[in-house]
């Protein structure tokens, strides 16, 4: 039975899970084929708690197949991203002097409410995103428990409300933290919930509103999260999803005056662009939280487990198909034991189930869409021609059983030079890159020889190198030893989850103790004591 926060369910499904309720597979294919009924239609974005119709909108077909339409959505442009700025400014005074108990109900509300639609939501996400059952399961958790730890955190603080020492008999000192304004919420197609609907709500519930806007691939999530808050009561105009294209949006975002801050998870060209343009068209400086690619490193010393590396490898490379900003995308293993190793990898990796992500029991499912299978492809080639080896793997098709998606193949290679591409640009498919080192020291200088930091593991059953891997790593989130996933599958409150150097801006892990400081700014307030 879950004994965190208010879980119903009998089992909290995590990345890191292997569930063994039958009961939680039902409910889940009961709720696809609700859900499947339900796709293709027309969706309008939602400003003050309107629909929102543009002139032009834009269709969009499920990764698991041109058989499956996600839905019909507005190509919403300058004139609807204004409207949303401007709906958010208005409510923005009510909202942000509503007392924190009260907001922090709020989202404690729409976390119950996702929970609610736990199954319906889980479909949801594997439709639009063909993330496998599991995969998809967890992340509507990740959500539930991410603004759980919201409001923890609020209430942990007092509100941010802190009395400061007095120098004198008269006087009164308090430092409050306060809101910003209307904050822009851009998300990526990977986590098309958890990683919305973490950063809109971090946004609310320290007082400011909100305009969220999720990738074309895949915004049905968001707006259905946009949909709860305004059914849970979050006044109207706090809370608006506008759809379309991401370059204009930002255009948007970043000339409006109206947009006191923002937060970006995505590529790391995108956010990187964003925040110039951001930076350069408002009158003065704004937060802005990036949340950016990243070239994850593994660590494979001769004193490994090798079955639990191999075991970690395996779901931290090919889990959801390498799409995660937390994919194992390089390992590194010292000399001795790189035969061994390659040969366990590849033997057990050539056991990846991929296929219709719907399936029970399928690992990897599809890519989001061809631009991946076109990198896949360009890697695997660059790979060859620089005389690397393939040693497992390699091909991409067009399914034939799930008609028109892209699948590629769990893919394993070695041999390329540690300025390669490959090993230095982040690809995000299902393909790794194995080299050796000698001696820890060596290990870690190849790993941190990245401009990312964002996730990085090491096996070794030796403590003293276990300690020197924290003590010298240059990466936000470390793990050691962790069969589950060597460098994935982060979890509000266990792991704060944030980048270092090109994979983040703020050094603040979101689902960490102090994230939802990003979102508000200090006030000292000094009164005559009574
Ligand atoms: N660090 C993290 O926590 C984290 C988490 C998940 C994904 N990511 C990263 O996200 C990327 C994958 O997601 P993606 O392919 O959707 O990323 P992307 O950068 O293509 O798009 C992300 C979002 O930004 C929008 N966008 C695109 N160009 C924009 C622009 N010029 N201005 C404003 N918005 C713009 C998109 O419409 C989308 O909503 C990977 O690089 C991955 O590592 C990072
Ligand atoms: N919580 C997830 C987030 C990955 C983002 O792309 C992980 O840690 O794997």
């Amino acid at each position: 039975m879950i004994h965190r926060g208010n879980w119903i369910l009998e089992e909290q499904i995590m990345y890191t899970s292997r569930p063994g309720d039958p009961g939680i597979d039902r409910k889940y294919e009961e709720a696809l084929i609700e859900a499947e009924t339900h796709m293709g239609q027309v969706h309008p974005a939602r400003v003050a708690g309107e629909e929102i119709h543009a002139r032009e909108t834009f269709t969009v077909w499920s990764p698991i197949g041109k058989t499956l339409k996600t839905g019909v959505f507005q190509q919403c442009g300058m004139a609807e991203t204004e409207a949303a700025i401007l709906a958010a400014n208005e409510t923005y005074d009510d909202w942000s002097h509503t007392p924190w108990e009260t907001r922090c109900a709020f989202i404690d509300e729409a976390a119950d409410r996702l929970e609610e639609e736990y199954y319906h939501l889980a479909a949801l996400i594997t439709l639009e995103c063909a993330k496998t059952r599991n995969e998809s399961l967890a992340e509507v958790g990740e959500a539930v428990a991410l603004l759980r730890y919201h409001s923890t955190v609020i209430r942990d603080n007092d509100g941010f409300l802190r009395s400061m020492p007095a120098d004198t008999e008269t006087d009164r000192y308090e430092s409050v933290m306060r809101p910003f304004g209307a904050w822009a919420v851009i998300s990526p197609f990977n986590f098309p919930l958890v990683l919305g609907a973490g950063a809109a709500a971090a946004a609310l519930i320290t007082g400011n509103t909100v305009i969220m806007k999720p990738a074309s691939a895949t915004p049905l999530s968001m707006l259905t999260f946009c949909r709860i808050l305004e059914d849970v009561g979050i006044p109207t105009g706090a809370a608006n999803c506008i759809t379309g294209s991401g370059l204009a949006f930002g255009k948007a975002v970043s000339q409006s005056p109206g947009i006191a801050g923002l937060t970006f998870t995505g590529s790391r060209d995108a956010g990187t662009w964003l925040r110039q343009e951001f930076t350069t068209h408002q009158p003065y400086p704004k937060p802005v939280i990036l949340e950016l690619g990243s070239k994850n490193p593994c660590i494979v010393t001769a004193q490994a487990d090798l079955k639990k590396a191999v075991e970690g490898v395996i779901r931290g490379a090919f889990g959801f198909s390498g799409q995660k900003c937390s994919a194992t995308s390089r390992v590194y293993i010292e000399q001795p034991i790189f035969h061994t190793f390659v040969e366990m990898l590849t033997d057990q990796a050539a056991r990846c189930t991929f296929g219709d992500p719907r399936q029970k029991g399928i690992f990897m499912g599809p890519l989001i869409d061809s631009a991946a299978k076109e990198r896949f492809d360009a890697a695997v080639a660059s790979v060859s021609a620089a005389g690397g080896y393939i040693l497992l793997g390699g091909r991409s098709f067009y399914g034939t059983e799930t008609q028109g998606a892209y699948f590629a193949e769990p893919t394993i290679v070695t041999g390329i030079p540690h300025d390669h591409p490959v090993m230095k640009n982040e690809l995000f498919v299902p393909l790794v890159a194995l080299a050796t080192f000698t001696g820890i020291e060596e290990g870690i200088r190849l790993a941190n020889d990245t401009e990312f930091g964002l996730t990085a593991g090491i096996f070794s059953e030796k403590p003293e190198e276990v300690e020197e891997f924290f003590s010298h790593i240059r990466f936000g989130v470390c793990y050691a030893n962790r069969k589950d996933g060597a460098t994935t599958g982060g979890w509000p409150e266990y792991q704060s989850f944030g980048g270092w150097k090109g994979s983040g801006s703020t050094g603040r892990g979101v689902g960490g103790p102090y994230y939802l400081l990003s979102y508000m700014r200090e006030q000292a307030q000094t009164r005559l004591a009574k």
